[in-house]
């Protein structure tokens, strides 16, 4: 291995009570909202195809024309109440807001830029009532910031020259200065979701990255931050030059999953989403595939299947509501929720193999495993294939508390067959399973 300074400094995943109840939780809502909500994608009457959060970089928008929006930002519909109960009603757990994303805009008043909701004619804060509107509901809040900053005078994509550096060193003081503010303005807050980490300037200051990452944790012990913020002394992002995990979980899956379990090496991690291709911020005119209710469902079990949090993005309207359809999502989602939840919180890998209907999914620490089925097979018979040595000793579905009674097939095998009526929901059974040793006589024909 390569000696460093400044890579990962743990091996193998945090197992404090947060990092415990950060990995319980599962599911999140990622909330992308500032200034770019205003041109929603549109300028001039021309369409930014690209992500709508995005669109200051447009070569058709005017960097001045962006930077005097914030005096038109004035989200009077913004009820905080309202988006905590959504997100409560969708069976989100924690939720991630963007307090500044890469234009540099505060949603905080902060003593370090005048770039802020201050400076607006709406004029107050609008985490801390988020926060605590948040919290009420019993859902935690992680901090997104982004570490790109366009419009302070001292950011610096590279460092060519001994004026950038010194722009550099003003820059990182004034990140410090932020994220202690954000941590002491915000003291209910559980952890930082860190982006814009891939220029150079950053990079190539590994030692910074990582006193950073201590300094915080120092302000606020217990605090989660992602494997984005770090890079180590080579430049080596997410993993060091010796492979190993920096952060607190694996942060770069970015509108993709893993496929399967080797592919998340062991490693906590989460999974961040947008409805549609990729919009973060609010964009007037989706274009492409918006993600339906069961295929969101797919991509959050699939996540906890494979030991991961997912979260899905919501980027609300410059006046602060939500768009029909991120609405009807929350909503969709939240019934199938209600139901089944149980299959996803505290959800881990169960250490059985794939199978074609779904998912499995043990509940953390326990015998109870779930099967999370959504693809039904003609005959309507599930195969369920244990792991060696493990039996089947009963079956139920959630929905309806449905008996099935498994048929054994031999070895560690099963069929439990589903009543006729057709759902277009994932069917989530409990299985009871015993393992080895404790095996007792099940009410069936034991293995041969
Ligand atoms: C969580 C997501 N990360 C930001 C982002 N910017 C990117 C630039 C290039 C490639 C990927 C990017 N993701 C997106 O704007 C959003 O905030």
């Amino acid at each position: 291995t390569i000696a460093l300074q400044h890579g990962a400094h743990r091996t193998g995943n945090r197992t404090d009570a947060d990092m415990a109840r950060w990995r319980s939780l599962r599911f999140g809502q990622f909330i992308h909202w500032g200034l770019y909500a205003i041109p929603g994608g549109e300028w001039n009457g021309k369409t930014y195809n690209g992500a709508a959060e995005w669109i200051r970089s447009w070569k058709e928008m005017p960097h001045e024309e962006y930077d005097k929006l914030y005096r038109q930002f004035n989200p009077v519909n913004f009820n905080p109440q309202q988006w905590a109960a959504q997100a409560k009603s969708m069976g989100a757990k924690y939720m991630i807001i963007t307090t500044k994303h890469h234009d540099g805009f505060c949603l905080w008043p902060s003593k370090y830029s005048k770039y802020t909701i201050a400076a607006t004619p709406w004029k107050k804060d609008l985490l801390g009532p988020m926060i605590d509107a948040y919290n009420k509901a019993g859902i935690d809040v992680h901090l997104y910031f982004s570490i790109i900053d366009w419009n302070h005078p001292d950011y610096r994509a590279s460092l060519k020259n001994a004026a950038d550096s010194a722009a550099g060193k003003r820059f990182q003081l004034f990140v410090k200065n932020q994220l202690a503010e954000l941590l002491q303005r915000y003291p209910t807050i559980k952890g930082f979701w860190f982006d814009g980490t891939w220029d150079d300037s950053w990079k190539n200051d590994g030692a910074f990255s990582d006193e950073l990452e201590q300094y915080l944790q120092s302000l606020h012990p217990g605090l989660v931050m992602g494997s984005r913020l770090r890079a180590d002394e080579k430049g080596a992002r997410h993993f060091d030059s010796n492979g190993r995990l920096m952060g607190d979980y694996e942060q770069g899956w970015e509108r993709k999953l893993p496929a399967t379990i080797e592919d998340v090496h062991g490693n906590d991690w989460e999974a961040v989403m947008t409805v549609p291709e990729n919009q973060w911020g609010y964009h007037a005119k989706w274009t492409g595939h918006v993600k339906t209710v069961n295929e969101i469902l797919e991509m959050l079990v699939k996540s906890v299947s494979l030991n991961g949090n997912f979260v899905l993005n919501f980027g609300p309207k410059a006046d602060g509501t939500f768009r029909t359809e991120e609405q009807q999502l929350a909503a969709g989602i939240g019934q199938w929720m209600k139901v089944n939840g149980e299959a996803v919180y505290n959800g881990t890998y169960a250490g059985f193999e794939k199978q074609d209907w779904g998912y499995y999914i043990r509940k953390a620490g326990t015998d109870s495993v779930y099967m999370v089925v959504f693809n039904i097979p003609v005959s309507g018979s599930l195969r369920v294939k244990l792991p060696a040595r493990t039996e089947l000793t009963g079956a139920s579905m959630l929905l309806g508390n449905t008996t099935l009674t498994p048929e054994w097939i031999g070895r560690n095998e099963y069929f439990l067959h589903l009543p006729g009526k057709t759902t277009d929901s994932p069917v989530v059974i409990l299985l009871k399973t015993v393992t080895g040793e404790n095996k007792d006589k099940g009410n069936f024909e034991k293995a041969k």
